[in-house]
């Protein structure tokens, strides 16, 4: 079979996909999007709903990575089940590649694939079947969906577990089989939800090979879901960041990290107990964030200079386990934003 013949689903998605540049422009556009939730059980008489998303309003173009970044609970998933038709909105549309996916959530699949947090539904199957599998649910013939499935196994360095259960696989070995299977019958749209977890740098280097060899020849688009921001830096086009069910931002990641351009971040890591006797760790606690031995301070460089100084000389440097100076960060950002969460990272 050809190149081109695997690439062609039988059941072709509604409309025309056409492409690269047939949809030139836009990928996805979301307005208004809202969904609350009952916060109490369906026994409990309370009317409260949490608001998991409230108003938001995204423009993906086509062929761009672009990132859903945000703290535990701040709405990612909800959106993501939203657009891929799994949840109805209270409110708002979402248009993918010219489809209305409020009107009609049975086109999402055939527009894009998904690649969730759980891999259940696969865990029985071998890795070659769970992709071919996935290409057969996506209407490519026996033939095609073998050789699909072999060539994205080939592609990710797959083929040593080709014959073994995903359900059986180590926790980064199955997501790479859960993501090889999403490729299986290419769809123009790729939304990935923390893809990488898990994975070792080769597997994650595979993953973004992958990305961009379908972004540069079919001009597919990807939004992921992260929490992962050294990841999100690397691979995004732009990026959109979450806060309690709105869009706090959207921008490249170093437009975001432009908000907090001129300051550095400090941390460091005490043995036991921080020296509060020290009157310089002792001004220093006033302002650190604290996460157990780890203090971090975000501040100018000058500032850093001297704190540096004080820390690395006498008892306080005796106190000291560890400490790093970083340039600011996509984490550091958000807080700028007024994030309230104190941080992204799981
Ligand atoms: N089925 C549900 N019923 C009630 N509340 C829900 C439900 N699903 C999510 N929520 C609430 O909606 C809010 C948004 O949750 P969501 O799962 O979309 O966040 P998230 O950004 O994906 O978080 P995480 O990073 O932890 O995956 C949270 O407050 C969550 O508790």
């Amino acid at each position: 079979m050809s190149d081109t013949d695997r690439r062609e689903p039988q059941a072709a998605p509604p409309g025309d996909l056409g492409g690269p540049g047939h949809h030139a422009g836009q990928c996805c556009t979301v307005r208004g999007l809202a969904k609350s939730y009952r916060s109490g059980t369906a026994q409990s008489s309370g009317t409260a709903r949490i608001r998991a998303n409230d108003g938001i309003g995204l423009d993906i173009r086509r062929g761009e990575v672009f990132g859903l970044l945000g703290p535990n609970g701040a709405g990612k998933s909800t959106l993501v089940r939203q657009l891929t038709g799994l949840l109805r909105p209270d409110h708002g549309s979402i248009e993918i590649l010219g489809h209305d996916i409020v009107r009609h959530p049975e086109r999402a699949s055939r527009l894009l694939a998904y690649l969730g947090q759980e891999s259940t539904a696969l865990d029985e199957l071998t890795v070659a079947m769970a992709a071919e599998t996935t290409g057969r649910l996506r209407g490519l013939s026996r033939a095609q969906a073998r050789a699909a499935s072999a060539e994205v196994l080939a592609e990710l360095g797959l083929e040593p577990l080709a014959g073994r259960p995903v359900g059986k696989l180590s926790g980064g070995q199955r997501r790479l089989a859960c993501f090889a299977a999403a490729l299986v019958g290419e769809r123009p749209l790729l939304v990935l939800d923390e893809p990488t977890t898990g994975m070792d740098p080769v597997a994650r280097r595979a993953v973004w090979s992958a990305v961009d060899r379908r972004r540069a020849e079919r001009g597919t688009t990807v939004l992921l879901v992260t929490h992962n921001v050294i990841e999100a830096e690397t691979v995004l086009d732009r990026v959109a960041v979450l806060d309690e069910g709105r869009v706090i931002a959207c921008d490249t990641p170093g437009g975001l990290k432009a908000l907090v351009d001129g300051d550095v971040r400090l941390d460091l890591v005490w043995r036991t107990e921080a020296p509060v006797e020290v009157p310089a760790v002792a001004r220093l606690a006033e302002r650190a964030e604290r996460t157990g031995r780890r203090w971090t301070v975000r501040t100018t460089p000058e500032q850093a200079r001297e704190l540096v100084a004080a820390v690395t000389t006498g008892p306080a440097f005796a106190a000291l386990d560890d400490f790093t100076l970083a340039t600011p960060s996509l984490e550091d950002a958000y807080l700028k934003l007024g994030g309230r969460h104190g941080g992204l990272a799981k």
